[in-house]
This record gives structure tokens, sequence and C-alpha cells, in this order.
């Protein structure tokens, strides 16, 4: 919207709440405000009449600021909207869009209460606002959900949280659709009483004609034009020569709620179109329909602007949001009605789940393979042979040994029952003896001293188990028959203490930190990029906006609810590995906690990215989804980086979790500082990215805006 300063001299425009001077507005090429002037009175109510789609709704959008005009000038109360300084958006401001925009996991003193803190009423000066408003709404008990109201009253609730700072300037749009006659005349009553001070104006949307007349202005839309403007019984006057006319030749019933409506038609046909009384006819038959049928809300992705109002964000504001964003959050998952069981799962929920996803990789991922059913065919018969005492060193646990005969066993091998076949021949334990004491023997007594051994190799983990704890089984039995003399069969090659690490580390240990990180940044994507597309899709954002809330604001709150949502899950997890899975940290446990809780916020900075660029949900779900799955595989979670192949490598390295990944792993089981590159490389690519993404969200809302 144009700033116009000169315009936003109170001076010439003294007693108009609202002015707008050859405004335009189009949606791409379709030009939805052409040339449009209109002029609200101070103190007075506006009605804003005209067939859907004319453009109404994109008007008080204009008004309010969250859109942007491409031509002319609109002064709200004195400023253009969004004006430094200005209070529109604002507290001066109630706005009533035609989406519902309220947040349905709120109760509905929750949603008055919520704008009462953006507004800055105290909270004696809300609790008053919300017991008037819930009465003279006729609204349920406070404590009901949202969600649970019926359209009528969610729409009323939307109306309460309009009125409710009592602003100087009233925007409704449609505030009466699903509304009993009783109360409608009540809301009407109560409109008319608040202008009367002089001090309250009101634009209302109506497709109501009776309605209308209540008005002390009306203005005649189409087509993104205002038609005319003026007092609803001046202009019937004005026309009533024509109006006589026409009555006695449509022969219309109910003339006295539809002469306005006929009054509106008179004047399209006077004013822009030469048009016989057929074709006037024609046209209070179709805009009788339009006027007097309630036309459903549509609930439209609204544009989102962002505007600097003021500079410094307001903690006021900002605290309001995140208190929302966390109810909201503690409500989502379950539909119960009652609040208070609501409150005790849905907030759990959201802690747990990265405990339960870590649990299930702790569990499910890298541990030894157990109860590998291996066919043993052994043909000594001797109790006390040489291949049983090996046999018995042999892990139970893992192995599980089915004695059979060598046909059974190759059968069992060939239909898949046993992962391998182990054989012994007859004469095993005087070869292996021989094996073992004598310098020189033949072939056969190599062939006959040795355990044979044919592995289904389709499996490599198992596999590559079964070899291993053939290997120990074999060593565990020469230590036993030959003690200090084992080394004449043992392999030349021993394997001293480890260096950093336990003889006994598993896969687990391994991709456990890598996991911890991907777990924190993908539950953080997905949690801040779906709450700002909804909030956007339903409208919330706008209203929000309009109440005075900075898009600034918008994103710390986010920010800072989601740094404490991920704090506490960080902690369950931490708690978790270290404590019940006893995954090893050598290292600074601050480190690790900074380099976890960075790389939830790069996520909630890259879902700020997804939130900024996409519209829809859908959508957003699958940008979210799209880059799990690569950037798992990539960054050397599940898979060491060393076996990407090059130029593949070069991607992965500049991924946000490859070298944190390594980062924490340097930390936990090597126990390094920030002295070591691999260490502060992993903070530095994940303070990069965080940056980047902040910039890259801010530049895609600014060029959207
Ligand atoms: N975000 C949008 N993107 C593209 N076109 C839009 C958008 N919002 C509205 N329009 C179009 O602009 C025109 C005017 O819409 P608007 O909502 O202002 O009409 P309205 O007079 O308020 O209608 P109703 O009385 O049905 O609410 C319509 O043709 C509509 O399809």
């Amino acid at each position: 919207m144009a700033v116009d300063v000169e315009a936003s001299s109170p001076a010439g425009q003294e007693g108009s709440a609202i002015r707008c001077r050859d405004v335009c507005r189009s949606y791409g090429k379709l030009k939805v405000l052409s040339d449009l002037n209109l002029t609200v009175p101070q103190g007075h109510i506006y009605g804003l009449l005209g067939p859907s789609g004319c453009g109404k709704t994109t008007l008080l959008k204009c008004i309010v600021g969250t859109l942007k005009i491409s031509r002319g000038h609109i002064t709200v109360l004195g400023k253009p909207p969004a004006y430094p300084g200005h209070e529109v958006p604002g507290r001066m401001v109630g706005y009533m869009p035609q989406e519902l925009a309220l947040y349905h996991e709120f109760t509905i003193s929750d949603t008055l209460t919520f704008f009462g803190r953006i507004h800055g009423l105290t909270w004696k000066e809300t609790r008053a606002r919300v017991d008037f408003l819930i009465d003279f709404l006729a609204l349920p008990q406070k404590q009901s959900l949202v969600r649970n109201l019926s359209g009528g009253q969610r729409r009323r609730v939307s109306l309460g949280a309009a009125l409710l700072q009592n602003p100087e300037l009233l925007i409704l749009d449609e505030p009466t659709v699903g509304v009993d006659p009783v109360l409608r005349a009540k809301i009407w009553q109560h409109l008319v009483e608040i202008v009367r001070t002089g001090k309250v104006s009101v634009i209302i949307t109506t497709h109501y004609i009776e309605e209308a007349r209540q008005a002390n202005v009306v203005g005649l839309m189409r087509n993104g034009h205002l038609l005319a403007e003026g007092h609803p019984e001046a202009v019937m006057k004005q026309h009533s020569a024509t109006f006589h006319k026409l009555r006695s030749s449509v022969g219309g019933k109910n003339w006295d709620i539809q002469t306005f409506l006929w009054v509106c038609v008179k004047i399209f046909e006077i004013k822009h179109y030469s048009v016989c009384e057929a074709e006037v006819k024609h046209l209070y038959v179709k805009y009788e329909y339009v006027f007097t049928t309630i036309v459903p809300c549509c609930v439209r992705p609204a544009d989102w602007k962002v505007r600097a109002r003021h500079l410094l964000p307001r903690w006021r504001n900002i605290a309001a949001l995140m208190i929302k964003t966390l109810v909201r959050m503690k409500r989502m998952p379950g539909c119960v009605r009652d609040v208070a069981v609501v409150n005790a799962d849905s907030l759990c929920f959201q802690f747990l789940l990265p405990v339960i996803q870590v649990s299930l990789i702790c569990l499910c991922v890298g541990g030894d393979p157990q109860g590998i059913q291996v066919a043993v065919v052994n043909n000594e018969t001797s109790a006390s042979g040489y291949s049983q005492s090996l046999l018995s060193f042999l892990d139970n646990a893992s192995v599980q040994q089915v004695h059979l005969s060598h046909a059974e066993a190759f059968d069992g091998i060939y239909n898949g029952e046993y992962w391998g076949v182990i054989g012994f021949g007859k004469n095993f334990t005087s070869y292996l003896t021989k094996r073992m004491l004598q310098q020189k023997v033949s072939r056969e007594v190599v062939d006959g001293g040795s355990v044979h051994v044919w592995l289904d190799l389709t499996n490599q983990q198992i596999a590559i188990m079964l070899q291993k704890k053939l290997h120990e089984a074999f060593q565990a039995f020469v230590d036993n028959k030959m003690g200090s003399m084992s080394y004449l069969v043992a392999l030349p090659i021993k394997f001293e203490e480890p260096i950093y690490g336990s003889e006994n580390t598993d896969f687990t240990t391994f991709v456990t930190p890598g996991a911890v990180l991907s777990i924190t940044f993908y539950l953080a994507v997905g949690l801040t990029a779906l709450s700002f597309v909804l909030e956007r899709k339903e409208g919330l954002l706008d209203r929000c906006w309009v109440a005075g809330v900075s898009s600034m604001e918008t994103m710390l709150a986010h920010l800072f609810s989601q740094l404490f949502v991920i704090s506490v899950q960080i902690l369950l997890l931490l708690l978790f590995i270290l404590l019940v899975f006893k995954i090893p940290n050598e290292g600074s446990l601050t480190l690790v906690i900074i380099l976890i809780v960075l790389q939830g916020v790069t996520g909630i900075s890259f879902g700020l990215v997804i939130s900024a660029a996409i519209d829809d949900e859908q959508s957003a779900n699958q940008a979210a989804l799209g880059v799990f799955y690569p950037n798992l595989i990539l960054s050397g979670i599940i898979w060491p980086v060393e076996c990407i192949p090059y130029p593949l490598r070069y991607l992965s390295l500049a991924l946000p979790q490859t070298y944190a990944s390594e980062a924490l792993r340097c930390i936990m089981y090597r126990g390094w500082g920030l002295s070591r590159m691999m260490v502060w490389r992993g903070f530095a690519v994940t303070l990069g990215w965080n940056t980047f993404f902040i910039i890259l969200a801010t530049v895609i809302l600014k060029l959207r805006s």
C-alpha cells in the first residue's frame, strides 16, 4: 500500500473514519477493485452491499491493511493502515473476517483472553468484557471448546473477539450469517447504540437487505466499483418514482423488505447501464437471490502481509502467542470434549514422541541378531569329542543349534529354514589333535580336523555375526584345551585395548547420536511448518496481524515456544539414551545439549522457510517429508559417510547433520571439546544453516509481501 504522508494528516478528512480514493487491487490478472471511492463517516454504520464476488471482502482487507492496494489512497482513522505508530492494525480496530479465524483448540474464554492480552487489556478488564460478551451474544459456557460449537455460535465468538477491546472502528465481514433473527436484531441494536456516542464507526457487509436499512449509510458495490453511497431512506426517496413504476410492472410481494433491494438494482441501471424495463426485471430476480440468500462462509487462503509497524517486538504479544501455541499443542491430537482430559495427554505426547522414536532405534537398530537357527551335522559319535566341546562355547542366545543328518541339514538351508550348516567329520577330535601337535600333517588330516561351515550369505549382518560367533567359540575352545599353548593355533594378530570406545561397541552406538539430531531436527520442522501454514489458511495470521501482532513477533513466538518444547524433548531424550540405554558419554554434557538444541533451532528455521514459501498443508507436508529421507541417508546417520561415492559425498558433507553427527560422536565417544576441528566444524555448520534458513525465510516473506 502506498504510504501517503499527506493523506495521513487528519486535515481535510475530519468526520470520516475511512476514506478510500481511486483504490485499485488485482489478484494476478483479475482486477477486483477499480477506482473505488468510499467514505465511512465518523460515528456511522456503513452497510456495504453487493453481489457475491464483487470485491467487498477484498476492500475490507485493504482497509485493515492485510492486502496491499495497487493504486489509490486509503486512510483509516486519519492515517493509512499500517502507518508507523498508528493503531490500525491494532487496538483501535476490531475486525471480524469472513473466515472464522478462531483457534479450534481454544475455549471461548481462551479466545477472548488471547485477544485481550494482545490488546493489552488488564485481567480485570478482560474478565468483565468476557462476561458481558458471553451474555450479550448468548454464547454457551465459557469453557466450551470452539471446535465443539455450532457454526452460528462460532461466528458469534468471532464477533465477540472483534468487539472485545471496545475499538473505535469495527470492520465486520458478514457478522450475522447463521445468526437467528432475534440475536441478529440484538447485534444491530448494539451496533446502533455504540455508534450513537459518535466515537465508534462501523463498516459491515451483509447479504440481508433488511439489515442494510438499519445502517446510516449504504454503499453499493458491483464489479469492484462503488455504484452508489448514501442514506438508505434518502436513496429510496430519490428513486421512489421509478420504484412505483417498477413495482407495478414486477408485481412483487414483500415489498417493504425488498424495497431496498430494488433500489440497488435501479441504481445499477440508472448510473451505469441503459437498460430497458425487462432487463431491470431480470436484474431484480437475479439480485433478489443474491441479497436474500445466506452465502456460506468460504475459507480461502488469504495473503499474509508483512509490514514493519514497530521495529522492536513487543513481549506482551510474544507471550500471548507463545501461550496460544502451547495451549494449541496441548490440545491438538485428541478430539476429547473435556478440556482437562485433553490437557493431560496431548502435550505429554509431544514430549514423549522423540523418546519413543529414539527408544525404537536403540532397541531395534544395531543390536546382535538373536535366536539364529543353524543346522549342526556332527559325525563324531563320542560325547567327549572336541566337536561337542567346541559347540558348547557357541553363544546360545545368538545361535540356536539344530542337530540333523547331512541330508536334512542341506534340505533345511536350501528351504530357508537355517542360516548355516556346521559340519564335523567323524575323526574330528583325532585329526584336530594331530593338527595342533604335529608340525607336518597330510591334507586329509587338515580337512578332517576343520570345522566346515556353509552359510546363507543373503543377509550380511547375520552371516557376519555367525562368522564372529564361530571365531569366538573356537578361540574359547582352544584357550580351554591348550591353555598357555593356545598361541600355536591362534592368528598372529592381537587386538590391544581400544583407544576410543569399548570392545563391545555395537552399531547402535554409532547410530544413536545422528538419530538424536535427526529426530530433533525433523520434529521441529514438522511442528513449525504446519502450525504456520494452518494459521495462515484459517485466516488466523491475518486476524492476529490486524489485532496488532507483527510478523517478527509471530516468528519469535513460534521460535521460543518450539524452543521450549524441544528443550523438554531433548532433556527426556538424553535421560533415556544415557540412563536407560546406557549410551556412553565421555565428553561435556553441556556441549552435547547445545549441539542438539542448535540442531532443533535449525529444524525450526527450516520449518519457517517451508511456512513462508508454501500455502497449504499438503504441500508443506510433502516438502518436509521429501527432504527427510535423502537427508537421513546422505548425512551418514544410518551408514558411514565413507561408504558414499564421490561426488555425492561432497553433497553429504554440506548437509546440516553430517558434520554435526560426527561432532556429537566425537564429544560423546572420544570426549573431545571445541578445540578439536571435528567438533567445532559441527557447530559451525549447524550455525551456518541456521542463519541461512532464517535469512531465507525472511527474504521469502518479504518477497511475497
Ligand atoms: N486470494 C485470492 N486469490 C485470487 N482471487 C481471489 C482471492 N480472493 C478473492 N479473489 C477473487 O476476487 C473476487 C472478489 O472476491 P471477494 O471475496 O472480495 O468478494 P466478496 O464481494 O466479498 O464476495 P462474497 O460476498 O461472496 O464474500 C472474486 O472473484 C474472488 O474469486
